[in-house]
């Protein structure tokens, strides 16, 4: 089921004196209704946020339910950032993409669609989550609209691979085999880079299947401000090798004193400054078609740390982003 966002539900604060000068996001966001026909948006910088809301693949694979609620806590925590984009950029909600019925693979195929027309309008595109079956609806719409020839690369901030065995069922836990086998498929190459992988919270299996389907990955405490010259050129080199882009961001990548809104948090996780400077690098090679936050939990969220750890990351992301 699909969902534009109403009018008026963006709210945050208002300077009331300050004219233009006092403008936050919440002010300026445009709605867009992907019921209708997508066309390229009438700007130089269009990007926009499509919300997943689905708990299904948090439910199936064991886990603490509540990402279902990921977008909404997002947005609010987006929406008094300031305003300071230039006059070429344009920000959009497209709406929400809801599972129903505990139909993941209905709803991961509608999220394609609607990704798919926004990439193929020229939209910048940022999926909020839900959990982390949300790549492989975000996949099924990259596939569509990457140009033929075009390689693509896959880098994911996460504590875990997400490269379990779907025979049984599909979960958050197995959206990037889901994706590399329909690569294979299509005779494309899987291209993977994990950052910030827990050893104690992957199996033996998980590294096999890692290996096997040749993920590239670094290890949680290897992701350190000491060590970013090294992991700048790790990263560099995999970026060098493709064309575009998705970048997925898990919450759980994080220490869980900066995110302890997820279902699975990670006591000794990645610093946020790390992912921002990586972050930097990533949208700096001009190669980022796409991405997505997953995985945050705002039931398990303290004071909306974690929803304020993803968007402002988010606001990062759309300063830098908008100027490439
Ligand atoms: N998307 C989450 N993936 C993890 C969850 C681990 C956990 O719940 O402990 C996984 O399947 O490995
Ligand atoms: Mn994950
Ligand atoms: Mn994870």
């Amino acid at each position: 089921m699909y969902k534009p966002t109403v009018a008026g539900s963006w709210k945050g604060r208002v300077d009331v004196h300050d004219g233009e000068e006092g403008k936050r996001w919440h002010q300026g966001i445009n709605l867009l209704n992907l019921t209708e026909a997508v066309e390229p948006a009438d700007a130089a910088q269009p990007i926009a946020f499509l919300g997943f809301c689905c708990d299904e693949g948090v439910r199936r694979n064991q886990g603490r339910e509540g990402a279902v609620e990921g977008p909404a806590a997002l947005r609010q925590a987006m929406a008094s950032f300031a305003w300071h984009l230039d006059d070429e950029v344009m920000l959009f909600d497209a709406g929400d993409v809801y599972c129903t019925n505990q139909n993941l693979e209905e709803a991961q195929k509608q999220l394609g669609r609607k990704v798919q027309a926004l990439l193929s309008n020229t939209y910048k595109t940022i999926i909020l989550g839900g959990g982390h079956e949300t790549a492989y609806g975000h996949f099924l719409g990259i596939k569509q609209a990457l140009p033929a020839g075009q390689r693509l690369g896959i880098i994911n901030f996460d504590a875990h691979f997400d490269l379990r065995s779907y025979t049984q069922q599909s979960s958050s836990g197995t959206p990037f085999l889901q994706i590399a086998d329909d690569l294979a498929a299509d005779g494309a190459a899987f291209n993977y880079l994990c950052l910030g992988i827990q050893q104690a919270s992957n199996t033996q299996k998980l590294f096999n299947t890692a290996e096997a389907c040749g993920a590239d990955y670094v290890f949680a405490p290897a992701m350190q401000v000491y060590n970013f010259d090294a992991l700048r050129e790790r990263l560099q080199q995999f970026m060098d090798q493709v064309d575009v882009l998705y970048v997925s961001i898990d919450m759980d990548v994080f220490a869980a004193a900066y995110a302890p809104g997820v279902s699975a948090p990670a006591a000794l996780g990645v610093h946020p400054d790390m992912v921002m400077l990586l972050l930097q690098e990533i949208i700096g090679s001009g190669k980022l078609l796409t991405l997505d936050v997953v995985e945050l939990n705002p039931k398990l969220d303290i004071d909306n740390r974690t929803a304020k750890l993803g968007a402002a990351l988010l606001y990062h992301v759309v300063q830098q982003w908008s100027q490439v």
